[in-house]
């Protein structure tokens, strides 16, 4: 890497500021999948065991409204990161402000300070100011004015352009690097999609439907084709006009997925049937239908001959991508479409398959069907965004060797 990495910096006795993707899923105030919190371990452990004082950094969640914000404490990953690390960690449960500047200054070489959700400053006095998702100049100003030297190991975080990331490396010209996950990550995904072993299929689902379809015009110029499943599927059936109930659909979409349904033609796979339920609960009445969805039902996942079509398109694949559950698998009567694919991955002993998300490296874990895969990597939106060629903002900022 042209970038500074951790181990250019001084660390002893230094105050380590780090970027880290601490953005799992929580479930009644317990950490569920723990995998962004392991995979930033080697990197906080290299920092402290060199003296480094570290000071983390993470979002959690979307805040709109003040309402947002208890649920979205990173509280619970506090103590998930103590256990891990085997060692105390202090939880700073605000994101500016002497409580929080006190707490650096208490700090001794080793130690270990995990600063409240970076995203609590995007709702101030009720409204909703975006001031770490809309990197305000003056929020990344002042918190790299709390520490020496900057790591980003948020690969998950490093397609936004946010306070936390690249404000906090803007303002440390010169001390702002790479850590250990960002680096090995960036190194896998270079190695398996810069060229990519073709046929090269590339997956999409999940519900960031949004901020992920525009990934797809570009996609359709790298892949050889692209299945679309789980929440991602349903405005494309809006878009050619099969009905689609009360599933998830991005109204201010269906015109972008009618255009990329134009430039596609066969190279996109959408589910044939899928599994929909009367309300989204795992004890919703269910069934399989093919095709239109009536009102009153959603469809929660993809249905099974949906899954024998796909695992016919990912057969001879030798470069698999995927990122997006098919199906609502934290449900375990809407998980079969997930673990479906997951499995039929896992007898592509040939191919390359990489599974990228904070959601679907959950899933695949959860579902026992991670360890016949090649690669998990801690970003979805990220590695889609380097799979289409762009440059992610948060590495851009680190700075140059
Ligand atoms: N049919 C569906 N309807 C609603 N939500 C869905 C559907 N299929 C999948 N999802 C949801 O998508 C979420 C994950 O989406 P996303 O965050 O985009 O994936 P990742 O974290 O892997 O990048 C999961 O919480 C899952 O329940
Ligand atoms: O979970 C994340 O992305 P992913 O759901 O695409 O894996 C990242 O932490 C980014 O979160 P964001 O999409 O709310 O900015
Ligand atoms: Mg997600």
């Amino acid at each position: 890497m042209a970038k500074l990495t951790v181990e250019d910096l001084p660390l002893e006795g230094k105050k380590v500021l780090m970027r880290v993707d601490f953005n799992v899923p929580i479930k009644d105030g317990v950490v569920g999948d723990d995998n962004r919190i392991v995979a930033a371990l080697p990197t906080i452990k290299y920092v402290i065991d060199n003296g480094g004082r570290a000071i983390l950094f993470s979002h959690l969640g979307r805040i709109k409204k003040e309402e947002d914000k208890p649920g979205l404490s990173l509280r619970p990953v506090a103590e998930r990161l103590s256990n891990l690390l085997n060692k105390p960690v202090t939880f700073v449960p605000v994101t500016e402000g002497k409580q929080l500047e006190d707490a650096i200054d208490n700090m001794k070489n080793g130690d270990v300070l995990l600063v409240q959700n970076t995203r609590y400053e995007d709702v101030k006095d009720g409204e909703y100011v975006k001031r770490e998702s809309g990197n305000d100049p003056e929020l990344g100003k002042y918190w790299a004015s709390l520490g020496d030297v900057f790591v980003n190991d948020a690969f998950g975080t490093a397609h936004r352009k946010h306070a936390s990331n690249v404000g906090i490396a803007t303002n440390m010209p010169g001390k702002a690097a790479a850590g250990y996950l960002m680096e090995k990550e960036i190194k896998f995904l270079g190695d398996a999609v810069d060229n990519p072993e073709r046929p090269f299929v590339a997956i999409l689902g999940g519900a960031k439907v949004s901020d992920k379809i525009g990934v797809i015009d570009n996609l359709l110029d790298k892949a050889d084709k692209i299945i679309i499943g789980g929440g991602m599927a349903y405005t494309f059936y809006a878009a050619k006009g099969i009905k689609v109930g009360n599933s998830l659909v991005e109204k201010d979409k269906i015109d972008v997925a009618k255009q990329i349904l134009d430039k596609a033609g066969d190279k996109l796979v959408l589910p044939i049937d899928n599994v929909v339920a009367d309300k989204f609960n795992n004890d919703a009445d269910t069934k399989v239908v093919e095709g239109d969805i009536d009102d009153g039902w959603m469809a929660l996942d993809i249905g099974p001959k949906s899954v024998k079509e796909f695992a016919n398109v990912l057969k001879d694949a030798k470069t698999v991508v995927w990122n997006g559950p098919m199906g609502v698998f934290e449900m375990p009567n809407f998980a079969k479409g997930t673990l479906e694919i997951g499995k039929f991955l896992g007898t592509l002993t040939d191919a390359t398959t990489i599974v990228g998300g904070g959601d679907s490296t959950a899933a695949v874990k959860e579902l026992g069907v991670a360890d016949k895969l090649t690669h998990i990597s801690t970003g979805g939106g990220a590695s889609l965004t380097y799979l289409e060629g762009k440059e992610l903002p948060g590495i851009a900022a680190i700075s140059d060797k």
